[in-house]
C-alpha cells in the first residue's frame, strides 16, 4: 500500500484557501482533505461544493472530501460536479449506507465510509467489499487540534486483517491528533492514508509535511 499525506485545510487559513492548497501541493502532499461540516452531525460549520468547485481549478491534488453531514446523499451530485474526487460519509449519518456509497461510485467518485471512535468496525463489515476507503476518526469529529485516541488503533489493526482475509483493497485513512508524534502508532496499525490539520498549518507546512512522510520511511 502507498502511504499518503491529506493536510486537513480545515487548518488552512479560510481566507486563502487556493494560496494554501498549493502550497501543499508543492510541499508534496499526495492529498487535499477537505472537510464538509453542516452545524447538525458536528457541532461546527465550514463549507460546501461551491468552495470545492472554486478550488478545483488551483489544484490537481486528490480532493478528499469528508462529509460530517446529515443527509450526504443531498452532496452527491455537488460534489461530483464540483470535481471531488473522492466522498467520505459517516456510517453514523444514514440508515441507507449501502445505497448511499453506491450513488457515490456511480457519480464517478471513490467511496468512502467512515467510523466514529465509539463505532465499531462490526457496523461496517457489509460494506467494505464495495469500498475503495475505510476512514477511522482518531478524534471525534467536529473540531481539529484534539488529542489522538490510540484506542482506535486497535479498529485500524481489525480492517487491516479482516482486508488481508478477505483480500480486499481498500486504503485505511486515520484523522485526528496525527502529528510527527502518533503517525508511526498508526502506520503500524495498518493505515496508509494519513489525515493531519493543525501538524501541518501551525508552523512551516513544508517543514511539517516533510517530517511527516520521515516517519514514513
Ligand atoms: O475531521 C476532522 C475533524 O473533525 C479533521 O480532519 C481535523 O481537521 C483534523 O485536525 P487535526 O486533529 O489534525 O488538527
Amino acid at each position: 500500500m502507498e502511504y499518503k499525506i491529506a493536510p486537513s485545510i480545515l487548518s488552512a487559513d479560510f481566507g486563502h484557501f487556493a494560496r494554501d492548497i498549493q502550497t501543499l501541493e508543492a510541499a508534496g502532499a499526495e492529498w487535499a482533505h477537505i472537510d464538509i461540516m453542516d452545524g447538525h452531525f458536528v457541532d461546527n460549520l465550514t463549507f460546501g461544493a461551491g468552495v470545492v468547485a472554486a478550488l478545483r481549478p488551483h489544484s490537481n491534488l486528490f480532493f478528499d472530501c469528508h462529509l460530517m453531514v446529515e443527509h450526504p446523499e443531498k452532496y452527491i451530485e455537488p460534489l461530483a460536479k464540483a470535481g471531488a474526487d473522492s466522498m467520505s460519509i459517516h456510517a453514523e449519518a444514514t440508515p441507507h449506507l449501502h445505497g448511499t456509497l453506491q450513488q457515490i461510485k456511480n457519480a464517478g467518485m471513490k467511496a468512502s465510509v467512515v467510523i466514529n471512535p465509539g463505532t465499531p468496525v462490526e457496523f461496517i463489515k457489509p460494506v467494505l467489499s464495495m469500498v475503495d476507503m475505510v476512514l477511522v476518526m482518531s478524534v471525534n469529529p467536529g473540531f481539529g487540534g484534539q488529542k489522538f485516541i490510540p484506542e482506535t488503533m486497535e479498529k485500524v489493526a481489525e480492517l487491516s486483517e479482516i482486508r488481508s482475509e478477505r483480500q480486499l483493497n481498500f486504503d485505511i485513512e486515520v484523522d485526528g491528533g496525527i502529528s510527527d508524534l502518533t503517525i508511526e502508532t498508526a502506520k503500524k496499525a495498518g493505515a496508509n492514508v494519513f489525515v493531519a490539520g493543525s501538524f501541518v498549518f501551525n508552523g512551516d507546512v513544508t517543514e511539517n509535511i516533510y517530517k511527516l512522510k520521515e516517519k514514513l520511511k
